[in-house]
């Protein structure tokens, strides 16, 4: 039961990337004035403090109940997912984990400030993209390894080599 859901390896995972993203967020709210900015990598990467109190460019903004409700629901689909189709499926079981980690991270902050902390600021092209964190990184990563197990490792009832 264990060694097929590898529950303990995708919970320090999780756990892992939810106290990146926690400690991150809070170094930002402790150390930074909302709208600075510090440059990483030139104009390409920088650090600016920044809050959103909606979803990606600033969607829902404000509306706390729609990601409260949201977010629970993708959060128990997740569980549910992972225990009927993630069995000896190493890709899904990793895009599981990301997801619900970057849906837990965000969660906390809209919890806890009604809003989230964003400060990862890249510079893509010349496109400026919006400011994110770690937890929509993860979110981002769960969602493009969703797809690859969906559409490259397929209905994998083996583990992906
Ligand atoms: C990443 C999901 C957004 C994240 O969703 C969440 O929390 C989860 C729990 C669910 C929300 C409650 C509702 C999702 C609505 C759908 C949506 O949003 C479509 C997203 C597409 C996405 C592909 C996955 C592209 C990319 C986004 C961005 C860059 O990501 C690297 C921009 C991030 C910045 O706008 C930043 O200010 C956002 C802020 O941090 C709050 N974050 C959220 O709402």
């Amino acid at each position: 039961m264990l060694k097929e859901y590898r529950i303990v390896q995708m919970l320090i995972t999780a756990a892992g990337i939810l106290a990146l993203d926690q400690i991150t967020k809070f170094l930002v709210v402790r150390y930074m004035e909302i709208g600075q900015s510090i440059p990483v990598f030139g104009k390409y990467l920088e650090i600016t403090s920044h809050r959103n109190q909606g979803a990606a460019w600033g969607m829902f903004q404000g509306q706390m109940i729609f990601f409260y409700l949201v977010t629970v629901v993708v959060l128990a689909l997740l569980v549910f997912i992972y225990k009927k189709e993630a069995r000896n499926n190493f890709t899904a079981q990793l895009a599981i984990t990301f997801l619900f980690a970057g849906a837990l991270g965000n969660f906390i902050d809209r919890v806890l400030f009604q809003e989230v902390v964003d400060f990862i600021d890249v510079l893509i092209i010349n496109y400026d993209f919006p400011i994110f964190n770690v937890a929509d990184s993860a979110l981002t990563i769960g969602v493009i390894l969703m797809i690859i197990e969906v559409f490259i490792t397929g209905k994998g009832d083996k583990d992906a080599k």
